[in-house]
């Protein structure tokens, strides 16, 4: 799926309405629909519920104002409140007049705005994606009365104040939402952690826009969802062997993080590979053979960290950096890595590190090399961010000028492509915020460069749904709380399979 940028999402509305030969006023109307059938599943019994819509002058206001109708026809209890405005959308006039007039209409004005109770559900329709500059005077105080207020808030489209794709100045006046529900495709913003506090929940409720649009418009910035995804991992041949699968390489692990290495292991096997073979410091090979007997083990010369590059020839991808340590014998490591290695690599946590630290490494870094920083270990590769717009500029910079691509880790964790488009994975949870998680998919991520059947793209794509599903799929079992990331590997064979291409004509 692609995110389009607000712009682009007017030339949707006008495009549907074109082709299909709708009023402006009728996809309104449909929206306002889809938002009002969202909001009725989770609502309580009409009789008992409150509810309050806030509609500011635009198409936004106008949706707040459809929807006002559409739950008062449901036996809702609906008063709407209006900002004060000198003009109005021409659609909001249409869903103005369209009011029954016995549900209750009144202009706010600033010096009295009505008390909002908490057992209220507000409906958000002040501003959408029409929003121009930062809201200030009565909009602004409006917004803070609203979140002074600590009702329910849903917001229609974006939370009011918030630029759907842009920042916005610190301390700006934005609603704080406790659910927002976007019109078919979500906007930028409601990816990013820093809008979080105002953003909620999200959902996206289908409309109907113009799929030839949707199809043609140039973009580059993607949802990672499994409608991208479905079918794009082969599935395995009837006469499929070890080798056809690839032999990876791992390089993890030091005194004290030999769990590190585990955790990648096994999840590399999970992930599919034919054989594996990891390279851990003389610590850790007892530990590797006893809990992941179907790896290989080379231990290194040294007992506590790495100072040996294995013989690379015999691997199709080489995983490096879990739990390894920042000693200048591993920094040699890999340079060596970095200087002779023909297949793919992998890189994540301290060989990132050691990277961050050694920045005329990054100059060895072979093209389509997959990294894998979370936010702060991207801060040592580059410079710190002022906001996460600012962040996503440095990511999609990195991986052009280095031609490789660069998974910025979190909540939707974000690749970036050598080319420099952006994808935004969709599969996860904060159960996975706990110790080892990383070190899972880097291994996964291994696996998945050695089969040779995928582009590097699709692997990096492929890795990091099934990672955030196994997680998804786990909780079930485990619970937020209870998942460790020891849970996740056996899980990923299961997210793999909702990725591989049906056995059909
Ligand atoms: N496919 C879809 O997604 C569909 C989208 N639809 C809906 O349309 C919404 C977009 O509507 P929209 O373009 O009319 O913009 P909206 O956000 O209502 O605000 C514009 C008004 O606010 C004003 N204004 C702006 N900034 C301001 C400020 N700081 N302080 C004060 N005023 C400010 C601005 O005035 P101006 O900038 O000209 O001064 C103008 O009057 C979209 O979010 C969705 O809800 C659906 O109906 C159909 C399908
Ligand atoms: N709230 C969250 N929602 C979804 N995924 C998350 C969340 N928190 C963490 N993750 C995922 O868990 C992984 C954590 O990786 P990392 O920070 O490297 O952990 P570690 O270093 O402990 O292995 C990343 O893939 C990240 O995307
Ligand atoms: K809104």
């Amino acid at each position: 799926m692609k995110l389009l940028t607000a712009a682009q999402t007017r030339e949707a509305d006008a495009a549907t309405i074109r082709e299909e030969g709708i009023s402006s006023a009728e996809l309104m109307e449909r929206a306002a629909f889809a938002f009002v059938t969202w909001l009725q599943v989770r609502l309580s019994p009409a009789a008992d519920t409150q509810v309050l819509v806030l509609c500011g002058p635009g198409n936004n206001g106008g949706d707040g104002l459809a929807a006002a109708r559409l739950l008062h026809q449901q036996g809702y209890l609906v008063q709407v409140g209006l900002l004060p405005a000198d003009r109005h959308s021409a659609d909001w006039e249409v869903n103005r007049a369209r009011l029954p007039a016995e549900l209750p209409v009144a202009e706010w004005q600033p010096e009295h705005f009505p008390a909002i109770s908490p057992n209220t559900v507000v409906v958000d329709a002040l501003f959408g994606t029409g929003l121009s500059r930062p809201l200030e005077g009565t909009a602004a105080a409006l917004v803070q009365h609203l979140n002074a207020a600590q009702a329910r808030v849903v917001s229609i489209d974006v939370p009011s104040g918030l630029f759907a794709d842009a920042p916005q100045p610190v301390g700006s006046a934005v609603v704080k939402a406790r659910y927002t529900v976007g019109f078919e495709l979500p906007k930028l913003a409601l990816l990013l952690p820093q809008n979080a506090e105002f953003v909620g929940r999200w959902h996206v409720v289908p409309i109907g826009l113009s799929p030839r649009y949707l199809a043609d418009v140039p973009a580059s910035m993607y949802l990672a969802d499994a409608a991208l995804l479905a079918g794009r991992l082969p599935a395995r041949a009837t006469f499929a062997h070890k080798g056809t699968f690839g032999h990876a390489l791992l390089l993890a692990g030091s005194r004290g993080k030999v769990g590190a290495a585990v955790l990648a292991a096994q999840a590399c096997l999970r992930g599919g590979v034919g054989l594996l073979t990891v390279s851990v410091p003389a610590v850790g090979y007892a530990v590797l053979q006893s809990t992941v007997p179907e790896a290989m083990c080379l231990p290194d010369d040294c007992k506590t960290h790495l100072t040996n590059l294995p013989e690379l020839r015999p691997y199709a991808a080489v995983g490096m950096g879990p739990g390894i340590d920042q000693a200048d014998d591993t920094r040699a490591v890999l340079e060596e890595l970095l200087c002779t290695a023909k297949a793919p690599l992998v890189l994540d946590a301290d060989a990132l590190n050691l990277l961050g630290a050694n920045r005329s490494l990054l100059d060895l870094l072979p093209p389509s090399t997959i990294l894998t920083p979370h936010p702060k270990e991207f801060e040592r590769l580059t410079e710190p961010a002022q906001h996460d717009y600012h962040r996503l500029e440095l990511l999609r910079g990195f991986a052009r000028h280095y031609r490789c691509y660069v998974v910025l880790k979190g909540a939707y964790s974000c690749l970036a492509t050598p080319d420099g488009q952006l994808y935004f994975n969709t599969t996860g949870n904060p159960s996975m915020a706990t110790g080892g998680s990383g070190d899972v998919l880097t291994g996964l991520l291994t696996a998945l460069r050695a089969d040779k059947r995928l582009s590097a793209l699709d692997a990096v794509l492929i890795g990091l749904y099934a990672h955030g599903r196994a997680a998804d799929i786990a909780v079930a079992d485990t619970g937020q709380a209870g998942l460790v990331a020891g849970d996740l590997p056996r899980y990923i064979g299961q997210a793999l399979q909702e990725l591989t291409t049906p056995d059909s004509l």
